[in-house]
């Protein structure tokens, strides 16, 4: 399955130009080397401009649903829609969207954990369904949320409910690099499973961003990096198979011993 993952830099609190370059970018990688499936970064239609999202937020997922709905299905490729600021009623959510290549929603997810260091919390609500297993061209699918990335036990869940590759849409600042690769390589390697990233350069407010998308394999290899300071594209097919074969070479999933840690 071939990826192409955006490393886009985010206009502050313009979800209209966000979602032209976002649409530029697509058809450009369509007419250059078709991907089958794209992945966007986290809040990418308004950053992280939290103290305007009430008014630029979308509204029960629109414009933005309908808007990568319409490129899936005009330009056949899957889309993992990164995240983007949502207003549901009186609360707002950071809600990644994942539509096929025939333009439906299979996937939405509220991101869980929302950040302190960014006073996350006192702006948006944390999401409390359960994150599930997609499927898409019979690869079995996760999706996180930046600081997801930091609580193995969801990532854990994820693979344990059978994800072969798992997600990560996200706005990592410069100041935790060292944390977000490192991270990543854990999840991949305990898991057993791709971790793909697309994260955003550029900075807002003070934070600056440090990209470094990754594309790390079931054995924890990593096999493309963005750089931390341009925008670009990543691009790489996978082959769910190494995970099976991985799982099979180092049988950590046999060797569980589930009873022992009750109370994660
Ligand atoms: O956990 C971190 O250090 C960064 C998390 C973050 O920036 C986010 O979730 O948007």
């Amino acid at each position: 399955m071939k990826h192409a993952i955006y490393q886009m830099d985010i206009v502050p609190g313009d979800p209209e130009s966000n979602r032209k370059h976002v649409k530029e970018w697509l058809i450009k990688q369509v007419k250059e080397d078709k991907p089958d499936i794209v992945v966007l970064p986290e809040m990418w239609t308004t950053a992280y401009t939290l103290d305007q999202l009430d008014q630029i937020a979308d509204l029960d997922g629109e414009p933005t649903r309908s808007f990568l709905k319409e490129l899936a299905k005009r330009y056949q490729v899957h889309i993992i829609g990164g995240s983007f600021a949502n207003k549901v009623e009186d609360a707002i959510y950071n809600t990644a969207l994942v539509v096929n290549n025939e333009g439906e929603e299979v996937y939405t997810y509220d991101k869980i954990h929302l950040v302190p260091m960014l006073n996350e919390p006192a702006y948006l609500t944390g999401g409390r369904k359960q994150a599930r297993v997609f499927e898409l061209d019979g690869i079995k699918m996760g999706l996180i949320i930046c600081y997801d990335l930091r609580f193995p036990e969801l990532a854990r869940e994820l693979a344990l409910k059978g994800a072969e590759v798992i997600y990560i849409v996200a706005e990592w600042p410069s100041a935790r690099k060292d944390h977000w690769k490192a991270l990543q390589l854990a999840r991949a390697i305990e898991n057993q499973c791709y971790i793909i990233s697309s994260n955003r350069i550029g900075a807002y407010d003070g934070v600056e961003f440090c990209g470094m998308s990754l594309i790390v394999d079931p054995w924890g290899t990593i096999i493309q990096e963005g750089s931390e300071d341009q925008e670009e594209t990543l691009v790489e097919t996978i082959a769910a198979s190494n995970v099976d074969r991985i799982r099979e070479e180092v049988p950590v999933f046999r060797s569980r011993v589930p009873e022992m840690y009750q109370g994660w």
